[in-house]
């Protein structure tokens, strides 16, 4: 979906007129790292963002100055260590948070709590206070828990709006069409499958019984398919033995994310995006659905749609790992 959008981005940027309301700033907090570089080069070719804040702890002045000199619209910022924190978030209509540590091999993404439940307070906290209609989009894992972490520091700053805050699982998509793709010998361009529920294991439930274009499976390659879009993750953190976790292709749904929240902010109508959030559609308090995308956030939830009886069964066991994960974050936040 974001290729089709990228590709003529790099074509048009250059000749990017800001007559309508098509220039926004986006804050990457984690900018430095292994998604934070390449995904702030992707929000360079985009040509909605005309101001590109990088906030990091380390390295900011090194990657500003290099992406600095692609020749797009975009100004490019680099904020270094927390005393430039709050001028890099300040009046950011977007801020993508891809700061933490990832996983190595052996690690679940709720082993990385303890590190990234701190930082996403902290970069919350400042969001409260310089960008408090900012659309909020978090990367950092364990996603299940810093959502709900995120929320709660808001909350707690009286600037909630549970419209602009939003975990982002749309690898979760990209990795669905991929795979599906793969499997039934289609351009990955044209398969959209819906992946609800959270960002971790279990949690992650693809619905592949509503796949466009339809598709079918016996069921034991069904739950194969199902098993590797769960623990994709762990695929890429296994093959990357003890260098981190996905960056390239999260850099690309992060980019496709926060494109979707521009066009949104544009005024663009029927941009749909996924994205893990406060929800009532199920008994979960957060919950990742496809998305309407406005000028203010979230416009609608679009909800879960029909499940298959295997879906239900995904769902059923995806809600008490949720709960836990969410309850983790609110403790966390209100301590
Ligand atoms: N939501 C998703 O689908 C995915 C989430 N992730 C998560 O994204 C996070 C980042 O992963 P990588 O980029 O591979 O890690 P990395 O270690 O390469 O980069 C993290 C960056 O965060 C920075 N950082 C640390 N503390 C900070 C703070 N207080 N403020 C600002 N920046 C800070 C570091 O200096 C570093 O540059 C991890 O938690 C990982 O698990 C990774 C892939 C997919
Ligand atoms: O698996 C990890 O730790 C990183 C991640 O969230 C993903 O790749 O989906």
């Amino acid at each position: 979906m974001f290729s089709r959008l990228v590709r003529p981005t790099l074509v048009s940027a250059r000749n990017f007129s800001t007559s309508k309301q098509n220039n926004f700033k986006v804050a990457v907090a984690g900018a430095s790292g292994g998604i934070g570089q390449p995904l702030s080069l992707l929000l360079k070719i985009n040509p909605l963002v005309t101001e590109l804040s990088l906030y990091d702890i380390v390295h900011t002045p090194g990657v500003a100055a290099d992406l600095s000199h692609i020749e797009t619209v975009g100004k490019v910022k680099g904020y270094n260590g927390p005393e430039n924190l709050l001028e890099a978030l300040r009046n950011a209509d977007v801020i993508i948070i891809p700061a933490g540590v990832p996983r190595k091999p052996g690690m679940t993404r709720d082993d990385l709590f303890n590190t990234n439940a701190g930082i996403v307070r902290d970069l919350a906290k400042a969001a409260a206070e310089v960008a408090p209609k900012a659309l909020i989009g978090i990367i950092t894992n364990p996603v299940n828990s810093t959502v709900p972490i995120a929320c709660e520091v808001l909350k707690q700053a009286g600037k909630f709006d549970p419209k602009r805050v939003f975990g982002v699982t749309s690898l979760d998509i990209v990795r669905a069409n991929t795979f599906i793709a793969d499997g039934k010998g289609l351009n990955p361009k044209d398969v959209s499958i819906p992946v609800i529920g959270g960002h971790s294991g279990v949690t992650i439930i693809p619905l592949i019984s509503r796949a466009t274009p339809s598709v079918s499976f016996p069921e034991d390659q069904l739950k194969a398919l199902t098993t590797r879009i769960q623990e994709a993750g762990t695929e890429v953190v296994k093959a990357k033995a003890g260098a981190g976790s996905a960056t390239l292709s999260m850099a690309y749904a992060g980019a496709r994310f926060a494109n979707s929240l521009l066009r949104g902010l544009k005024g663009e109508s029927n941009v749909i995006e996924p994205a893990y959030v406060v929800s009532d559609v199920t008994e979960s308090e957060y919950f990742s659905t496809p998305l309407l995308l406005g000028k203010n956030g979230i416009e609608k939830n679009l909800g879960l749609g029909k499940l298959s009886d295997y879906e239900q069964q995904l769902l059923k066991a995806a809600i008490p790992e949720l709960k836990k994960n969410i309850k983790a974050g609110v403790d966390f936040a209100k301590k």
